[in-house]
Parts: structure tokens; C-alpha cells; sequence
């Protein structure tokens, strides 16, 4: 576990998770399983999804990432209900993790950094996730208001899909390009803040030296694309595991729509990590 002084967003953090256990729920509201809960592909159904979702999981979970793509499908109706997600889980004491994968040119990026990070906002977050891929430095305002308001970014350093290989595995200079973000990110949480935090797939072994980071690193991948709790170990050897957030969406969310089954499932979840990262 962790032991250097913490303030801002990694207080809150290690706060969250030492309270509630090691896992990220996702909210994530695919077609498929909005029919399988008997619900209408509709903003109506998705409705009765997200308010589900909060009274099942908001109350036990330490993170809830609600994934904004399934909620933008029904335009501003879909954003309707995500600001009601947003505000349901936080009012229950989880932290939301906004997975918008945002990324732009520095001054398109603080308005982003506005929607998803200033109280004034109907969508603000605890935490949001950001592509590098503009450059790290093009994230600035984002880290700005982040800091400002104890709230975290969560950057893409190594996704669990395949394909990211091509561009996170690249030579950056004696490095890869991955890394590069990695020693980015722990450079900005020198102050002890943990307010730039990471994207590092659960599914496959990274690469990363993940060591100087001290901030959460997001590790998605459990369940549904073949990770499972006890492959992080050794996925995340020489991290320190009180960082990282082992996450899962529709592994969890297939056991609704029934409210009892569904906090089952997490909890399950949360204790297989819990134990595999004793
Ligand atoms: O940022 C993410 O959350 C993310 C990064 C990544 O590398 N891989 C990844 O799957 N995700 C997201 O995590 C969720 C995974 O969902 P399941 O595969 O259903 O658990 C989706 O919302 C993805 O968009």
C-alpha cells in the first residue's frame, strides 16, 4: 500500500477505495443489454438503466464510470439521464468517473475541462478520461481544473484493446511512446495530488514502468474482454496496487436488472480483486 503524503484528488481517491474496495463499475448501456434487462432501446429504457445502476451500485461501489458514448446515442434526452446518473451516484457517496475520452487542442480542451470538471456544470464529475494524443502538454487546462477542484484525469497511457499497440508501443526517443505518457503523468503528481492518473488495460502485461506514478491507474478489462482478478498480479508487478482500479462493465451489469443481483455481482467483483491484490 501506498504510504507518501497525498492531498486533492488521491486523498479522495484512496479515501473512496480504502472505504469500499478496489473496483470501477462501469455504466455502460449497450443495446443489447438494455433488451436483455426487458427494457425499450429508447431515452425512456436507458432511464430505468441508469436509475438501476444507482440504486444498485452507487451505494457500495468506490467508482462508477458511466461510459458517455452509450448515453449520446439518444442525444440531449441520453444527456438528461447522465446528469442524472452523475448526481444520483455522487449523492450515494460513489465517485463518478466520466468515461468521455476527451482530447483537443489546448483551448477547445478547457471548454471540455469546463463540461466535465467545474461545479457550474450539470455534468460535472470527479473524474474524467482524456486522450494524449494531441500531446500531453494540449491536456493542460484539464489538469488545471482538475487540480483546482480535487478532481482527477485519467489519460490513456496502454488500453486493453489490441490495437493500440501500433501507436503506445512506438519508439518515442529510447522509450515508448506509452511510457512517455506514464513519466508525463507522474511528473504532474509530484505534488503528492495524484491528479493525472492512467488508462492501463488489465488484459495483457503493458510494459510501463508504473513506479513513480502516485496517482490511480484505471485498469479496465476484467470480465467481459478476458481479464480476470487473478491475472493482476502479475500484470500490475511493481506498481503500487493501492493505485489500481481494476475495472468492469458488462460482466457486472448482465446480472440485472434485478437490484439485489446486480450489487451481488459487483460486490463479487470487488472481493475477487480485493483478494487477488491482497
Ligand atoms: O477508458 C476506459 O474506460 C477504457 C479504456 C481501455 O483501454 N479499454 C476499455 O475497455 N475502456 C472502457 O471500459 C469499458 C469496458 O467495458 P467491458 O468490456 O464491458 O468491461 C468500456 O466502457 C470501454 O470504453
Amino acid at each position: 500500500m501506498t504510504t507518501a503524503s497525498t492531498s486533492g484528488f488521491a486523498t479522495r481517491y484512496l479515501d473512496a477505495v480504502g472505504e469500499r474496495g478496489r473496483l470501477c463499475a462501469g455504466i455502460d448501456p449497450h443495446a443489447e443489454l438494455l433488451e436483455q434487462w426487458g427494457l425499450p432501446v429508447s431515452a425512456d429504457g436507458l432511464s430505468r438503466f441508469g436509475d438501476i445502476c444507482v440504486e444498485a451500485l452507487a451505494p457500495v461501489v468506490a467508482v462508477i464510470k458511466p461510459q458517455v458514448a452509450f448515453f449520446e446515442v439518444f442525444g440531449a434526452a441520453g444527456f438528461g439521464v447522465l446528469e442524472r446518473v452523475i448526481r444520483g451516484c455522487q449523492s450515494a457517496g460513489a465517485l463518478v468517473l466520466a468515461d468521455a475520452k476527451r482530447g483537443d487542442i489546448g483551448s477547445t480542451m478547457a471548454a471540455y475541462a469546463t463540461a466535465w470538471l467545474d461545479d457550474r456544470s450539470a455534468l460535472c464529475a470527479d473524474a474524467v478520461t482524456v486522450s494524449p494524443y494531441l500531446g500531453v502538454g494540449s491536456l493542460a487546462p484539464a489538469v488545471d481544473a482538475a487540480r483546482a477542484g480535487e478532481r482527477g484525469l485519467f489519460v490513456l497511457a496502454r488500453t486493453s484493446n489490441p490495437e493500440g499497440a501500433s501507436v503506445q508501443l512506438a519508439d518515442a526517443g529510447g522509450r515508448t511512446v506509452g511510457q512517455s505518457v506514464v513519466d508525463d503523468a507522474a511528473a504532474e503528481n509530484v505534488d503528492g495530488t495524484g491528479t493525472v492518473g492512467l488508462v492501463v488495460g488489465a488484459t495483457r502485461a503493458h510494459g510501463l514502468d508504473l513506479g513513480a506514478l502516485r496517482g490511480p491507474i484505471l485498469a479496465p478489462g476484467l470480465g467481459a474482454q478476458g481479464a480476470t482478478a487473478g491475472d493482476l498480479p502479475e500484470v500490475f508487478d511493481g506498481a503500487d496496487t493501492a493505485w489500481v482500479l481494476p475495472a468492469s462493465s458488462r460482466a457486472v451489469l448482465r446480472a440485472g436488472p434485478d437490484v439485489g443481483a446486480l450489487r451481488a455481482s459487483a460486490e463479487q467483483a470487488r472481493d475477487d480483486v480485493e483478494s487477488a491484490l491482497r
